[in-house]
């Protein structure tokens, strides 16, 4: 092989390579959307045993879903998709570990698991059922194999709660750093239409309220401090067992509520100059009651009811989802989140003041395909939805530390301006291809290959440039507003001075 022919081949190798690395991760960074998975599930033991015929098919290259729906099929495009052979830990990596990572920002947070019943909503969020009688979870796992095995299959709650502890300790451990967390947990549920505390099952029909500055609480609502993620998971299954779950035609294990997990982190940070920073974020982990049809699921009596009132709620929800998508679109909508309670619930994160991602649950079978047809278009909507994110923090020090801290970041929003335009983010330093050789056709073939994937890597290239450019503007944002609003916390703290020596004045 000669020189050239190697430096070709290496360059192929790193195309493909980047390839995969860039196209792996949901972003809940700048972009205010609402950022939307497909997760298909393997076929159950009850649909390969009436004749299973498989309809949908998953390209994670181009992060599509096609649905094989006739007369014609229907390919839909989401932010991330995964197949019925992806791994929770690759779930967790490409969905979890972002909006876990905003969150430890200060973000307030949401991800919601949405599907029809049995889709794998549960096994998503939390893992596979947890075996009753012997009281293991598939969360922190005890030593034996099969508990390892279920381990490895635990679901995006405990994952994501290993990981928040995880890394508030190792940013502690950095012993330069002033900083102080506090997690506190909460967890509801809502089952006909009444909000019930988990960890308190006594505590019925709680009521929803709207704060204009923390946003939307439950009263009543118990909250636990926690230290570790091992406590936290066990506070969320104490309440996984009051959650009202039933059985039916479709599910043998069916929740008929929607679950609500709450994780708030606070943090509190003094930095270099002696600003203190408090940041508190909210996480909602939401797991919802499953769609369905009557027929399918062959609800009646008291299932049937659940049925209504979950459909209901839904329904509420794709209410909602429309009339953002229409606000999203320049049109002037009322947008009904008062119509259910979980609606009102997750105001902010629908359209409001949060970072959301949501999870859309599918069958891979035929006899499935209206719902799951129903489900993609569901969350192809609600990818429309923009959302407006802020850090919540509240800053304190001393003004002129504070004046001192703005100057500091004035000169650092200039130099990263600076940075934007001169390009330095560039990836656009692959080599000319090289055309020596071209009288030897299986060369002048390698050559084409080489090319087209170089076409690619050069859209590529272009296309994470654009992705850096729109983080670096989301960062210029976020300076711009830290800035702003310790310039207005300086401002109201001499006003306080003035007026304090007015009144010595006066006496
Ligand atoms: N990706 C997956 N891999 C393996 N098994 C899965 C997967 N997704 C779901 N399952 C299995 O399919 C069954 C139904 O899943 P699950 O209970 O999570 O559905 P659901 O959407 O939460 O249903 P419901 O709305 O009725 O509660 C469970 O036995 C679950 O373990």
């Amino acid at each position: 092989m000669t020189a050239a022919s190697m430096d070709l081949d290496q360059e192929l190798m790193k195309a493909e390579v980047e390839s995969v690395s860039s196209d792996n991760t949901v972003t809940s960074g700048t972009n205010g959307n609402v950022q939307v998975v497909v997760r298909v599930r393997p076929p159950s033991n009850r649909e390969k045993d009436q004749g299973y015929i498989k309809c949908v098919g998953v390209d994670s290259v181009s992060h599509s879903v096609t649905l094989n729906y006739r007369p014609q099929p229907r390919t839909f495009t989401f932010d991330y998709v995964a197949d019925e052979v992806v791994s929770q830990e690759e779930i967790f990596a490409a969905v979890g570990k972002p909006i876990t990572d905003a969150c430890l920002q200060g973000y307030h947070c949401c991800l919601i698991a949405y599907g029809q019943t049995g889709a794998g909503k549960t096994f998503t969020m939390e893992g596979p059922d947890p075996e009753s009688n012997s009281g293991n979870s598939p969360g922190f796992a005890a030593q034996s194999k099969a508990n390892a095995k279920r381990h490895e299959k635990r679901g995006l709650i405990p994952r994501i709660l290993e990981y928040i502890f995880q890394k508030m300790s190792s940013e502690k451990s950095q012993s330069f750093k002033d900083v102080e967390f506090v997690v506190k947990c909460s967890y509801l549920q809502i089952y006909n239409e009444q909000v019930s505390d988990l960890l308190d099952p006594a505590s019925l029909n709680l009521t929803i309220h709207e704060d204009a500055k923390s946003g939307m609480y439950v009263e009543g609502l118990q909250e636990v401090v926690v230290s570790t993620a091992e406590a936290t998971y066990g506070v969320f299954r104490r309440g996984s067992e009051n959650r009202h779950v039933g059985m039916t035609a479709m599910n043998m294990e069916s929740s008929r509520s929607h679950s609500v997990f709450t994780v708030v982190v606070e943090s509190q940070r003094r930095n270099e100059g002696g600003v203190m920073n408090r940041r508190t974020s909210r996480f909602y982990l939401v797991d919802l009651a499953g769609s369905e049809r009557q027929k399918h699921s062959e609800s009646a009596g008291i299932r049937l009811k659940e049925a209504g009132s979950i459909n209901k709620s839904l329904s509420a929800l794709g209410n909602v989802i429309k009339a953002l998508v229409d606000i999203s679109e320049g049109k002037i909508r009322h947008v009904p989140y008062r119509d259910s309670k979980l609606t009102f619930l997750l105001k902010d994160a629908l359209g409001g003041n949060s970072k959301c991602t949501l999870i859309a649950n599918v069958s891979p079978a035929e006899k499935n395909i209206d719902e799951t047809l129903s489900t993609l278009k569901f969350a192809q909507r609600a990818k429309l939805i923009h959302n407006t994110a802020v850090v919540n923090e509240d800053m304190f020090g001393n003004p002129a530390v504070m004046g001192e801290e703005i100057r500091r970041l004035r000169l650092a929003l200039a130099a990263l301006r600076a940075n934007m335009g001169s390009g330095s983010v560039s990836e656009q330093n692959f080599t000319p291809m090289n055309q020596e050789n071209q009288s030897e056709t299986s060369r002048i073939s390698r050559l084409e290959h080489i090319i087209s994937q170089s076409t690619k890597r050069s859209l590529e290239a272009e296309q994470k440039l654009q992705r850096k450019i729109n983080e670096l503007e989301g960062t210029v944002k976020d300076y711009q507003e830290y800035i702003h609003r310790l310039e207005r916390t300086l401002q109201y703290s001499d006003y306080q001075r003035a007026d304090g020596s007015d009144s010595e004045d006066d006496h």
